[in-house]
């Protein structure tokens, strides 16, 4: 990997401000998913090493916690400079390390940095409240605290932006972290570790634990005591076991798990603005995201333009190596990934798909699969229950307003969804029936720190970005101060 500066590959864990190997001097591989090359090994950290992370959050946490917020503030705003300073390398480790396009690589960079940036200022309006008394003789007033020691679980799609998203708030709040990234993707979160002491944040503050065993890592996290908060930011099923082991010490809990995004055109829709959000919503990152469209729902007046135009639009899309500039689409994460992916695209053939474009593996690589677009597709399909995580875009057809929404609700899962249509009363109607906690009107791409980024019902709770998500990492004290008496 050619990086302007080699030191931001990092292979050993990093707690307490040192980079650390596994006590055993285990390791695990990381491999570019494109070529099948071995990156480089990584410190495969277990049970005891993880609880030392702990340990070194936990006594760092009364220092930075007692930190002005503007002295947070100012660690956390060299961070992000040094985030931009340092994107094209980080870009490289991202691509190299999960396979998207560069061009989407720096995407992120820029779009995990911004959470440093959002949060470096939400941080110092912290405020509490005075309010007024139910007695003459006393003062009440609230307080935010910080949560104490918190532990971030992240995924593999989006190695840097789904860290920042947990770890900003969370220092400016005054917590200290430990991070779990996904095996996958280790080294993004590496590389921000080294950029955050670069930055001047003190040892123990930030911890990243490396391993292969998820389970074991994730048993300490959700079981010490110290750790006050777990964010986690995955699959549904992952969550709902984190959430089970966490009862036992009461963490506190932000779930950011799966989605099965609708993505609804009425006949008045705007037909080529539709399209271009159909497009940026299904095949970003692969079609690899949380809130990529996932049932792509077409009412009948508008269906065999719709169609025709987004058929054009998928077999233009280019896949290869993200590494490769005019790449759109590159490989999948995994083997299992591509196996899933195979999987229920065949599920939908053998219900009456019909295969518009795609439907196999890409010849561009081992784990590549074609940009694919299925017609008839019906709810009997496993890819109508749950998130494909692969450039497959299942078109539905539907006649009624009511119809549709009934059908896009018919989930357990409610992240993000999306519509296009341009009567402005039927907007209103749809938006609040959709049961989502993101809704996307006449766009595709609704990803931002301004906004509360999360869910209802099983794609979780908690909101990341926006103004609301530095609560998620404090708490709110009450102080009630009699004796005062009768003024003088
Ligand atoms: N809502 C969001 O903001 C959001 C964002 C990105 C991805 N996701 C979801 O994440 C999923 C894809 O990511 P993934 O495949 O990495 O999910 P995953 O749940 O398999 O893994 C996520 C993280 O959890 C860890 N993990 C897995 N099992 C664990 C266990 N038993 N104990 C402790 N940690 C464990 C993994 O190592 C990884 O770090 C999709 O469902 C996607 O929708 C959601
Ligand atoms: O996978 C979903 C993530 O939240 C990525 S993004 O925030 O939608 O870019």
């Amino acid at each position: 990997m050619d990086l302007q500066h080699p030191q931001l590959l990092q292979s050993t864990a990093y707690v307490n401000g040192q980079w650390t190997p596994a006590d055993n001097g285990t390791t695990f591989p990381v491999i570019d998913p494109f070529s099948g090359d071995l990156i480089t090994q990584v410190a495969d950290l277990g049970a005891a090493e993880t609880s030392r992370a702990v340990e070194a959050a936990h006594t760092a946490f009364p220092e930075w916690s007692k930190r002005t917020a503007g002295d947070r503030s100012r660690v956390l705003r060299r961070w992000f400079d040094l985030l931009h300073e340092h994107q094209d390398d980080l870009a490289l480790v991202m691509t190299t390390e999960q396979g998207k396009p560069l061009a989407e690589a720096r995407g992120e960079v820029a779009y995990g940095a911004s959470f440093i940036e959002w949060f470096a200022e939400e941080g110092r309006r912290a405020y509490g409240d005075v309010v007024p008394s139910h007695r003459t003789d006393t003062r009440i007033l609230t307080i935010k605290q910080p949560v104490g020691v918190v532990a971030a679980i992240t995924p593999w799609n989006f190695p840097v932006a789904m860290i920042t998203r947990k770890v900003a708030p969370a220092l400016a709040a005054g917590c200290t972290v430990v991070v779990k990234p996904a095996e996958d993707t280790p080294l993004c979160a590496l590389a921000l570790a080294y950029l955050a002491a670069e930055a001047g944040l003190p040892p123990g503050v930030l911890n990243v634990v490396t391993s292969s065993r998820p389970t074991e890592v994730g048993r300490i996290l959700t079981s010490d005591p110290r750790i006050r908060k777990l964010s986690f930011t995955g699959s549904t099923a992952t969550g709902k076991k984190l959430m089970e082991q966490s009862a036992g010490t009461l963490k506190r809990l932000s779930m950011e798990l799966g989605g099965n995004a609708p993505f609804i055109v009425f006949n008045d829709a705007d037909l080529e603005g539709a399209v271009a959000g159909a497009m940026v919503s299904k095949y970003r990152n692969g079609g690899q995201t949380c809130v990529c469209a996932n049932r792509i729902f077409v009412q009948s007046g508008i269906y065999s333009d719709f169609v025709a135009a987004l058929k054009t639009a998928v077999e233009n899309l280019q896949v290869g190596s993200g590494t490769v500039a005019g790449t759109d689409i590159g490989p999948l994460i995994n083997r299992a990934a591509l196996e899933k992916v195979e999987r229920m695209v065949a599920d939908a053939i053998d219900k009456g798909a019909e295969v518009a474009c795609g439907g196999r593996r890409s010849a561009a690589g081992e784990l590549c699969y074609a940009p694919t677009l299925l017609l008839h597709a019906n709810g009997e399909m496993e890819l109508a229950r749950e998130e494909i995580f692969g450039p497959v875009a299942p078109v539905f057809r539907f006649d009624t307003e009511a119809e549709v929404v009934a059908q896009a609700n018919d989930t357990p899962y409610g992240l993000a969804a999306y519509f296009y249509g341009r009567d402005h009363a039927r907007i209103w109607r749809v938006a609040e029936a959709l049961e989502y906690g993101m809704v996307g009107i006449n766009t595709g791409l609704i990803s931002t720190t301004v906004a509360p980024f999360g869910g209802v019902k099983e794609s979780g709770f908690g909101r990341e970005g926006s103004k609301y998500g530095l609560e998620d990492y404090l708490t709110v004290k009450y102080l009630c101060w009699g004796g005062i008496g009768e003024a003088l």
